[in-house]
């Protein structure tokens, strides 16, 4: 039987609903959500997750901002920016849509974010807290995402074997931390693993996040494991992919996201779930 599908777009659908109630109630004490999203530069593709990351916010009644710069931005411009944000009381949340210009210091730029504002929860901050367990921070909007698809599932992660593919701060050790804080045994596994195949076998929840088509084939899945594929590729026709060779992945997984519309559309509903969480804090509700 092939595997069933973890819908994202279905998943987020329901999530946002309760999302824009949260942020109703909110605005009905008079402390309106705010998310602010600064894109530097053209990138088309950040172009449309930021437009998207817009459009989510109009929807659930969370009020945004895009501050749109100029490629050439300095540094210490965008510092400027950042730190007015930092100081706008209507603003909860603030973000800095990623890859930044070449000439740009992200780790520095994020750093520069109010952690109590850092609702992508790229800060490090964000990340002694996912680490510790200690309260504050917010969880990384992807992993987090990836999270509730296996709770969607009814997925057991305690005692279970999980296996992360992939090491980046955004996306693997994140990852491997929520796992972990679910009482998961957690690998993380990474470009110079030996014997990729030997571990992902072992796996029973396989979390996929490398960015490399087809990485992840039937072969290296074992019967009956959960799949999450984070990858987002373009194969050699154009068209979008993830890190698992989906089609024949399938017949062995008994559950597994699609790429589009698994993963990707939840990462924007954690955002949202993030920003509500940080109006929730400054509103002292948490
Ligand atoms: N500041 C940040 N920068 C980046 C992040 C992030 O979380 N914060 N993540 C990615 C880009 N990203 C959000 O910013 C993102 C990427 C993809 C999707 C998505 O919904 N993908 C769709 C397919 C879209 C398409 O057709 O191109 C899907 O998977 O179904 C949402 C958000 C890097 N930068
Ligand atoms: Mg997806």
């Amino acid at each position: 039987m092939p595997a069933q599908l973890i819908d994202g777009l279905a998943l987020s659908k329901k999530l946002r609903l309760q999302i824009a109630q949260q942020a109703q109630a909110l605005s009905e004490q008079g402390l309106r959500p705010g998310l602010a999203v600064v894109l530097v530069g053209e990138d088309p593709a950040s172009q449309v997750y930021v437009r998207n990351k817009i459009k989510a916010c109009e929807e659930a009644g969370i009020h945004s901002v895009l501050q749109k710069l100029p490629a050439q931005t300095s540094q210490q411009e965008l510092l400027e920016h950042i730190a007015a944000l930092n100081a706008d009381a209507s603003i909860h949340g603030i973000l800095v849509q990623l890859p930044l210009p070449k000439h740009l210091d992200a780790d520095a730029v994020i750093e520069a974010i109010a952690p109590e504002k850092d609702v992508d929860g790229f800060h490090i901050a964000s990340a002694g807290a996912l680490m510790t367990g200690l309260p504050g921070g917010f969880w990384p909007c992807t992993p987090h995402g990836c999270l509730q698809m296996l709770d969607a599932i009814g997925c057991e992660l305690r005692g279970k074997h999980a296996v992360v593919v992939g090491r980046s701060n955004i996306v693997g050790k994140p990852m491997a931390m929520m796992l972990l804080a679910r009482s998961a045994t957690v690998t993380i596994c990474h470009s110079a693993t030996a014997d990729l195949g030997a571990i992902t076998r072992q796996a029973d929840v396989l979390v996929a996040a490398v960015g490399k088509e087809k990485l992840i084939t039937r072969e290296m899945v074992k019967p009956g494991a959960v799949v999450i594929d984070v990858g987002m590729n373009r194969n050699a026709q154009g068209k979008l992919c993830g890190d698992v060779d989906f089609e024949q992945v399938q017949q062995v997984a008994s559950w597994i996201t699609p790429v589009p519309g698994g993963v990707g559309p939840m990462t924007i509903t954690m955002l949202l779930a993030n920003t509500i969480e940080s109006a929730q804090r400054a509103a002292g509700k948490k």
